[in-house]
């Protein structure tokens, strides 16, 4: 499973979870502006825009999970097993397959407006990476500072939903996600009156209150509906350092630790990193489930004008900062 959220104060936040029970070898990739995308169906792509984001590196190929451009876009993919269904290639369409999906985008748009126009014309495809990484069965996120959408390749086609809440899960699809919502219209930041009966002496006897029946478990749907809440209903000053703390907080409420979600006998998904980028200025913040200091890389540190990738591998072991004698 797998969480993804927007934010925004006075710049424009964007980041994920990712929850697994094992690593693919993640690093954090910066892809300069003059890097070639070698498109398996449509050639060759030279100049466009740097992109930074969390990425398995294979063959000098960036498979991006999550990652923004230098534009403040930012795009995500999470598992969607099950509804994901990718089309056939097609003569004189488009063609692109999902694990291009991410750079596709992010190296040519700007604005939402041409995320659209580009969306309109896609063809999705299933086209596998290599062997050992068949296509993986995912949906995405796409926004920037003023909106949100969602995309899914199902077995009717592609479909772009508006995404009021800026957040994204795993299954059940999209449309139902936003509906299940409707089940918690109740809910509010701010203690209950009693509605329930006006003859019965019932009281507030807690703070929060006003969120009781927020489901607090880790399945997708229940992840939805409190990492929508939390984000709907967060307040930060709209500093840098308030806003990605309180970015962290936000993904926080969805947080897997170890041994709450086994999937195998023994195993156990957890979550492996937490990003919180800067579109707006283009830096990719993480912490790792060990390690809960925000680590940081900054795009514009890099010479943006390059031709190959950087890759930061991220830091995952703790360390605690001893404010007495200890160390
Ligand atoms: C496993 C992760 C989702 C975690 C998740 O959601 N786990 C809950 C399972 S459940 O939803 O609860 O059942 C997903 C998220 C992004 C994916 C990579 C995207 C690039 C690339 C695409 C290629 O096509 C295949 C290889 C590739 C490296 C992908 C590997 C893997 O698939 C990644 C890491």
């Amino acid at each position: 499973m797998c969480t993804a959220a927007t934010y925004r104060t006075k710049d424009f936040y964007f980041g994920r979870t990712l929850d697994y029970e094992f690593s693919y070898g993640e690093e954090i990739v910066i892809t300069p502006r003059n890097y070639e995308f070698h498109f398996r169906h449509m050639g060759q792509a030279e100049e466009h825009y740097a992109i930074i984001g969390m990425a398995h590196v294979a063959g000098d190929y960036p498979l991006y999970y999550d990652a923004i451009n230098e534009k403040g876009i930012g795009m995500a993919g999470l598992n969607f097993v099950g509804n994901a269904v990718y089309a056939e290639v097609t003569e004189g369409k488009e063609n692109v397959a999902s694990f291009e999906f991410i750079p596709w985008v992010l190296r040519q748009c700007a604005t939402m407006d041409e995320v659209r126009a580009l969306l309109a014309k896609i063809n999705l495809v299933g086209t596998p990476f290599a062997e050992q990484f068949p296509a993986s069965q995912l949906h995405w996120i796409i926004a920037d500072e003023n909106e949100a959408i969602t995309v899914e390749s199902v077995a009717d086609g592609l479909h772009v939903y508006e995404n009021p809440v800026g957040v994204l899960t795993n299954n059940p699809p999209f449309a139902q996600q936003m509906f299940m919502l409707n089940n918690y219209i109740g809910l509010s930041p701010k203690q209950p009156e009693n509605s329930f009966a006006k003859d019965v002496p019932l009281n507030t006897y807690s703070r929060g209150m006003g969120a009781l029946g927020l489901p607090g478990d880790l399945s997708s749907a229940s992840r939805f509906a409190r990492v929508a809440f939390t984000r709907m209903n967060a307040v930060s000053g709209d500093s840098e350092a308030e806003s990605v703390s309180q970015f962290f907080h936000i993904l926080g409420s969805v947080d897997q630790q170890r041994g709450c979600c086994e999937v195998a006998e023994g195993k156990y998904e957890i979550t492996i990193y937490t990003s919180c980028c800067n579109a707006t200025r283009g830096i990719y913040y993480y912490t790792t489930y060990d390690n809960h200091r925000i680590m940081g890389v900054d795009m514009h540190a890099e010479d943006l004008d390059g031709t190959t990738l950087t890759c930061y591998p991220m830091i995952a072991e703790g360390q605690v900062s001893w404010q007495n004698g200890q160390n």
